[in-house]
């Protein structure tokens, strides 16, 4: 197989602490900044996940976003998110704090779409469909078995609604915009703070491809989580916990007055 351009191979090296001087930080939500759960709601954001986010706000003067394939709702709502920059929904949606969500409209087929998938779900044991401001989840974390036929599910009810299928861990989404995370990347750092820095990406799903090289393609960089056959991330690193390491190692740095 040819080797798409600017796809690096894994394993990459740790991403030095002097990659987020002037950086503008995107993090993605599910599997970087929170350890994945079985269900969507069993996600929890500890207390000490909500003081490395503010303490990341304060060392890079607000150029601290999240973006992530759930919508900004949730995240504000469900979890809290309320004081920080959110691209949501893929990327369809952008929220600074305190603002309103700028949107993509909402695909008709969604309606008819959810009707279907909650049928089939009824049908089969451990899966779940996850209602979405601009797109439906069909998870089978819980019946990894049902992984094919899921994805045959997916696209067949895609189908019909006129609504297209993007595949996350353990995960078939539904969606009618044509967002990504690169665009919501980029919609951000075309907005103060964020153009004041250079863009770097933390993200562990195949959804966070397009934000990894949206950040190259704007002079920056990905750091991809966990490991992967290729991605167009530079640097790597191992988990959650890794992140949270790294992540706080740099408020550190800014707290003993070192430059970033
Ligand atoms: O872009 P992200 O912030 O990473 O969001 C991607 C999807 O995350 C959620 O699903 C994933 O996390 C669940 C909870 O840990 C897990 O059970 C599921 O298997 C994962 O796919 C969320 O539910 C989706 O809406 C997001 O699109």
């Amino acid at each position: 197989m040819a080797r798409e351009q600017g796809i690096d191979r894994m394993p990459l090296t740790q991403p030095p602490q002097s990659l987020l001087e002037g950086a503008s930080l995107f993090l993605d939500f599910d599997g970087t900044l929170v350890a994945l759960a079985d269900t969507p709601d069993a996600v929890v954001v500890p207390e000490q996940t909500r003081a490395l986010l503010a303490g990341l706000d304060r060392a890079l003067e607000g150029r601290v976003a999240i973006i992530s394939g759930r919508d900004v709702a949730s995240l504000r709502d469900g979890f809290g998110l309320q004081n920080i920059a959110i691209s949501g929904s893929h990327g369809a949606e952008i929220a600074l704090p305190g603002q309103s969500v700028a949107a993509a409209p909402r695909g008709d087929g969604l309606a008819h779409a959810y009707a279907a998938l909650t049928q089939f779900a009824e049908r089969h044991e451990g899966v779940l469909v996850e209602q979405k401001a601009l797109g439906i989840g069909l998870h089978y974390r819980l019946a990894p078995q049902l992984a094919e036929t899921c994805k045959a599910q997916a696209h067949d009810v895609a189908d019909r609604f006129g609504l297209s299928v993007h595949s996350g861990k353990m995960i078939y989404e539904l969606r009618g915009d044509t967002a990504d995370k690169g665009v919501g990347l980029t919609a951000l750092m075309q907005q103060q703070p964020f153009n004041a820095g250079r863009p770097v990406f933390i993200g562990d799903d195949v959804t966070d491809e397009d934000g990894f090289r949206a950040a190259k393609a704007l002079g920056g960089f990905g750091i991809k989580v966990g490991v992967s056959e290729q991605t167009h991330a530079s640097y790597a690193l191992d988990d959650v916990s890794a992140v949270h390491d790294y992540l706080a190692a740099i408020i550190t740095d800014a707290e003993q007055g070192k430059h970033l």
